[in-house]
C-alpha cells in the first residue's frame, strides 16, 4: 500500500530548483520510524529568490498578469488547482498519511477539505470584482467616497504539520484569490504534499512567482521569511513561542501579521445529555489527528452528577479505538508526528503522574505496536487547576478531566486559561448552550459537537491564542488593503483661504 515519496525540489519562480546549499533534510515515516525520502531545505539565499520572484510576479506587465487580474481570472487557476488536487487526491492522501502519521481516512477527508477551499476562494475572487468601488456615504454633498479593495502584496506563509496541506491551503487559496503572490513555507515535519501542490502549480500553469513553495528549517527558512523587509505580510500558524518570534521580527518593519497559536480549549458536558453521544465528541474532540489539533478539546468539564457514569463509557469506547498504523483499514488513531513530539508528550505524562494526577487510562506506548511514535489515546483525572498538564497545551492523545457542580463554575473553569482558541458545550438545553457560547473567552464554538469546521466559517483565537481570522470573507479580508477614495464633486471654490485679486 506505501507509494514513493517524489523526489522534489524548492518550487521558485515556477520552476523546481535545487537549494543553493544543496542540503536536504529526511523524512521519517512516524508509523515505523524509516527514512523514506527527503525534502529540499532552504536557506535564507533560496528565501531570497523567491521572494524576488514573488515580487515580480507581483508587479509584472503592471500587475495585470496577477495582482491587478480580475478575480475571475485568478479565480480560473484557483478552481483548474482544485480539480488537480481532486483527481490525484486518494494519492495524495496517502502521502499525507506516510509524512504525518495521521490516519488515512482522516487525511481523505482533509485532502477534500482542501480541494473545496480552493473552489470556495475561487468563488469569492470572482465576487471581488462587483464589490469593488463600494460607495461609502459621507455627510457632505460635496463629496464622495468609495473604497478599492486591493492585494496586501507579497506575503510569507508559514505552517504548522498537523494538516500539512490543509493549513497551507486556508492560507494559499485567500491569498491568491485577493491577488496577493506568496512563499509558503511549510513545517519541515511532513512537507511532501506542500510539495506536490508544487506539482499541481507547475501542471495548471500557474503564472512564475505567483505561488513559491520553500521547504526547509524554521530557523534557516522560515525566519529570514519573516524578517524579509520586502514581504508585505506574515500569516503564520504554529506554536504560541514561535508566534512571538515572528511577531517580533515583524515588529522591526511594522509588517503586518496574523497568528493562530496554541490552546488548552475546554468542552462542558452537562447532566442532561445523551451519555453515548457526549462520550464520542469528547473522544473526537481530542484525539481526532492524533490529537495534535489547536482547537483539540483537551479539558473535559463533566457536571458532577453524571461524572461516574460518564468516565465508565469514555473509558470504553477510548479502549475500542483502533491504534494503528495509519494506512491500515479502520485505523482511528496513528502515531504522533516526530521523535520530539513523542518524547514531549511522554514528558507531560510523566509530569501530570508526578504532580499527582491519576492516568485513567492509557499512558503509554500501545503494547501491539513495537516501533513508530504510537500513545495510547490517554485520560488523565484527579487534575487540578494549577498542574501544567491542565495549563499547557499538549499538543498529542492526552484528555484531563475535572468536575464542576453549577454553570457559573464550569464557565470558570473553562475560562481560566491564557488559550481562547476554541470551546465547546454539550447540552439539551438550548438556550444554557448558546449563554456558554456567550460565556467562553474564544474565536470558535461548538454547540453540541466538537472540530468540525468549514471553510465559509472564521477561524481564529483571542487571548494568547493569537489575532486576526482565517476562512470565510474574514479570512478574505487577511490579504486584502482597503484604500478610499474621495472624490470633490462641486463645481465651487472650496473657499478655505481668502482669494488673493487678480490684478
Ligand atoms: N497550534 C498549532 O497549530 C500548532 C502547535 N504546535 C505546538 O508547537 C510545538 C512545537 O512544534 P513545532 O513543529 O516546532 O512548531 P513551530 O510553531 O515551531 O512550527 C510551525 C512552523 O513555524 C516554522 N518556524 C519555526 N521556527 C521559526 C522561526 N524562528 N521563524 C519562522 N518560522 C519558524 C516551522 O518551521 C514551521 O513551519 C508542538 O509541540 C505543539 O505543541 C505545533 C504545530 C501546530
Ligand atoms: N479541519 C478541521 N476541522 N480543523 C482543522 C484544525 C486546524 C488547526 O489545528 O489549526
Ligand atoms: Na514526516
Amino acid at each position: 500500500m506505501a507509494i514513493p515519496i517524489p523526489h522534489r525540489q524548492l518550487f521558485i519562480d515556477g520552476e523546481w530548483k535545487e537549494p543553493a546549499k544543496g542540503k536536504r533534510i529526511p523524512i521519517i515515516n512516524p508509523a515505523n520510524e524509516t527514512v523514506i525520502g527527503d525534502i529540499p531545505a532552504a536557506t535564507v539565499e533560496d528565501v531570497e529568490l523567491a521572494v524576488e520572484a514573488a515580487r515580480r510576479a507581483f508587479y509584472r506587465n503592471g500587475g495585470r498578469e496577477w495582482a491587478r487580474a480580475s478575480g475571475a481570472t485568478r479565480a480560473k487557476y484557483l478552481r483548474s488547482i482544485a480539480s488537480k488536487i481532486r483527481e490525484r487526491a486518494s494519492e495524495l492522501a496517502k502521502l499525507e498519511a506516510l509524512d504525518s502519521g495521521k490516519p488515512l481516512d482522516e487525511t481523505t477527508w482533509d485532502l477534500d477539505d482542501v480541494a473545496s477551499c480552493f473552489e470556495y476562494y475561487a468563488d469569492l475572487a470572482e465576487s471581488l470584482d462587483g464589490k469593488q468601488r463600494t460607495p461609502v456615504s459621507v455627510p457632505l454633498q460635496t463629496f464622495k467616497s468609495y473604497v478599492i479593495k486591493e492585494p496586501i502584496g507579497v506575503v510569507g506563509l508559514i505552517t504548522p504539520w498537523n494538516y500539512p496541506l490543509l493549513m497551507a491551503t486556508w492560507k494559499v487559496a485567500p491569498a491568491l484569490a485577493a491577488g496577493c503572490t506568496a512563499v509558503l513555507k511549510p513545517s519541515e515535519l511532513a512537507s511532501v504534499t506542500c510539495l506536490e501542490l508544487a506539482e499541481v502549480c507547475k501542471e495548471v500553469e500557474l503564472p512564475p512567482g505567483v505561488l513559491n513553495i520553500i521547504t526547509g528549517l524554521g530557523s534557516e527558512a522560515g525566519a529570514p521569511l519573516a524578517s524579509h523587509p520586502l514581504v508585505d505580510k506574515i500569516a503564520f500558524t504554529g506554536s504560541t513561542e514561535t508566534g512571538r518570534k515572528i511577531m517580533t521580527a515583524a515588529a522591526q518593519l511594522t509588517k503586518p501579521v496574523s497568528l493562530e497559536l496554541g490552546g488548552k480549549s475546554p468542552l462542558l458536558v452537562f447532566e442532561d445529555v445523551d451519555i453515548e453521544k457526549a462520550v464520542e465528541w469528547a473522544i473526537f474532540g481530542c484525539f481526532w489527528t492524533n490529537g495534535q489539533i489547536c482547537s483539540a478539546t483537551s479539558r473535559l468539564l463533566l457536571q458532577e452528577s453524571i461524572a461516574g457514569e460518564f468516565l465508565d463509557r469514555l473509558v470504553a469506547w477510548v479502549k475500542n479505538i483502533k491504534v494503528s498504523d495509519p494506512l491500515e483499514e479502520g485505523c482511528r488513531l496513528g502515531p504522533v508526528v516526530s521523535e520530539g513530539q513523542y518524547e514531549k508528550i511522554k514528558k507531560f505524562i510523566s509530569t501530570a503522574r508526578s504532580e499527582g494526577a491519576t492516568i485513567l487510562f492509557g499512558g503509554s506506548r500501545p503494547k501491539h505496536l513495537e516501533k513508530g511514535y504510537f500513545i495510547e489515546p490517554t485520560v488523565i483525572r484527579d487534575v487540578n487547576t494549577s498542574m501544567q498538564i491542565w495549563r499547557e497545551e499538549v499538543f498529542g492523545p492526552v484528555l484531563c478531566v475535572k468536575t464542576f457542580r453549577t454553570e457559573e463554575e464550569a464557565i470558570e473553569l473553562a475560562n481560566d486559561s491564557q488559550y481562547g482558541l476554541a470551546g465547546a458545550v454539550i447540552s439539551k438545553d438550548l438556550e444554557r448552550c448558546n449563554r456558554i457560547a456567550e460565556a467562553i473567552q474564544a474565536g470558535i464554538i461548538w454547540i453540541n459537537c466538537s472540530q468540525p469546521t468549514f471553510c465559509q466559517a472564521p477561524w481564529g483565537g483571542t487571548k494568547r491564542s493569537g489575532f486576526g481570522r482565517e476562512l470565510g470573507q474574514w479570512g478574505f479580508d487577511n490579504y486584502l488593503s482597503v484604500k478610499q477614495v474621495t472624490q470633490y464633486v462641486s463645481e465651487d471654490q472650496w473657499g478655505w483661504y481668502s482669494s488673493p485679486s487678480k490684478l
